[in-house]
Order: C-alpha cells, then structure tokens, then sequence
C-alpha cells in the first residue's frame, strides 16, 4: 500500500518542561483536507510546524512520503519544504514590498523564470484569489486582513505546492469574508491535486472545507492514559461525539477552557 504523504509517529514536543504534543499519531493522506481544531493553545500550530519541518519534535517522528524529515539531508528537506505551501496567521507578508512583489518572491528565489513568466504566475495567481489587477502595486498596509490573507494565498499557490498548510486562516475576519476564504480553499483544491491541512478553531471553516477532522486537547491537562487526539473522524461524526470535551467546543466558544 502506498505510503502516507504526511506521518506522525509517536510524537512529543515540549518546551522547556512544557509539554505540548503528547504521543501524536497521525497519518495524512494524499489528497485529503484535514482540519485540526481544539482550544487555544493545544498545540495546533506548533503541529504545522512540525510538518513543514520549522520545528523538530523532542521524540518520535515525522515521515514525508515514508521519508523520515529528521534523517534527511539539508538539500532534501529543502526539496520537501517546496512543496509545502504555508498560509500564516496574519499572512506574514513584506510590509515593504509591494502586492506584486510577495508573490514574485519566492518565484524569483527559488526558480529561474524570466520576467515576462513571473509576472503571468504573479496575475494568475491574483486572478486565482480574486484580487483585482490594480492591487499589485498596493503595499500591504493598505490592505484589509482578508485582502493580505489572499495575497499570502496567492503566494504560496505561486510556487505549485503539493500541500497546503493553513493557520487559521479566517480568524479575525468578518463572516463574508469568512466565506469568502473557506470558498477560495475549497476552489484552490479544485482545480488542482492538493492535500491541505487546516488548522482553525472556526467550526464554520471546519464545516466547509474538512474531509476529516482531528481535535487536539491541551497534553498538561491530560490523564496519563488520555490520548490527547480527542477525535479523528468526518466532520458528521463530531456532530455526534459524546465526550463533552468536543461537545462543548463544537457548540460554545472554541476559546473557553474547558474545565474537566
Ligand atoms: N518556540 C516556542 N517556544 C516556547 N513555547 C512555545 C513555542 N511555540 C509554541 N509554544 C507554546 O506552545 C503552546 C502551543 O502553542 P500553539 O501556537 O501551537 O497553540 P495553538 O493551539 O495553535 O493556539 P492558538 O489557537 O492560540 O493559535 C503555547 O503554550 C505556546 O506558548
């Protein structure tokens, strides 16, 4: 059978004598949208992190098509970091350099196109997000947060990615524009094979675009015997979990602590 595209096994991460990830064990297939949710703090990003390698675990692993990322070398894991595209929170974007230069860096740095075909990827991949032609020249703080969220979009499909990795890429944006980015991740998967990871504790983005779902719970909250995945299933079957855990976040604010 083939491999996963993406594998966690047995995975720890702590800082300091923090823990945070505890025993993780996932695997990603090829194609899939998964969305990863619990309250703030459990550790969702700093799951992403390990994915794209920005993070090593303190135990355990992590298998990119079977290849174990802590064993490769750097050129290798520079050839996997490629085809991961990273949507940050707040986009992350230059704030001196223009629309159109974002999304042209990493094209510029990474492969040895002309102008003439940066510049078609550039408007592509503008039209892609849905951004007008005339916001190349705008810099980035003349944009609304769901306006740069597109930007860093656009950026990322720029470079042709095999995965896509999302942190929370609706939070602090109003419900139409919400929409909006939960539309543009659904139509980014359309229209070419793509396996994303959503991380969001917005059940309304949840909804919409997850194949799967995965709940993480905070590890210093845990039992020595919890399994600090609360849930992995379809977003149908989150609707009819019992523990009150999940319960509590799928139907109140996914930033109040749970008290256990
Ligand atoms: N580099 C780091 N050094 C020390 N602590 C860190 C580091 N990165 C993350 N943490 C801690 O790990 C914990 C989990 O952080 P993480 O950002 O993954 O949470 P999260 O689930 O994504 O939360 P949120 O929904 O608020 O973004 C937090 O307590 C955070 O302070």
């Amino acid at each position: 059978m083939e491999a996963p595209l993406l594998e966690l096994r047995n995975v720890d991460v702590s800082f300091g004598s923090q823990p945070i990830l505890r025993g993780i064990n996932l695997t990603i297939r090829s194609g899939e949208t998964v969305s990863i949710i619990g309250e703030s703090g459990c550790g969702k990003t700093v799951l992403l992190k390990l994915l794209v390698g920005l993070l090593q675990p303190s135990a355990g692993e992590i298998l990119f098509e079977g290849a174990d990322l802590g064993d490769l070398s750097t050129f290798k894991l520079g050839s996997i970091r490629r085809r991961i595209g990273f949507l940050f929170q707040g986009a992350a974007l230059f704030d001196s350099l223009t629309v159109y230069e974002n999304i042209a860096f990493g094209v510029r740095l990474l492969r040895k196109f002309d102008e003439k075909h940066i510049r078609e990827i550039v408007h592509l991949h503008l039209a892609e997000v849905g951004l007008p032609e005339n916001s190349v020249s705008k810099m980035p703080s003349e944009l609304s947060g769901g306006m740069k969220k597109r930007v860093g979009l656009a950026r990322a499909l720029a470079l042709n990615p095999d995965v896509m990795l999302y942190d929370e890429p609706t939070t602090g944006l109003d419900p139409i524009m919400t929409d909006v980015i939960n539309d543009l991740i659904l139509q980014t998967r359309a229209k070419r094979p793509l396996t994303s990871v959503v991380v969001t504790h917005e059940m309304r983005t949840v909804r919409k675009v997850a194949d799967r779902v995965l709940m993480l719970f905070p590890a210093s909250r845990l039992t020595d015997s919890e399994s600090q995945v609360l849930f992995d299933g379809s977003v149908a079957g989150l609707a009819d979990a019992s523990d009150p855990r999940i319960k509590q976040f799928i139907e109140g604010d996914a930033r109040v602590l749970v008290k256990t």
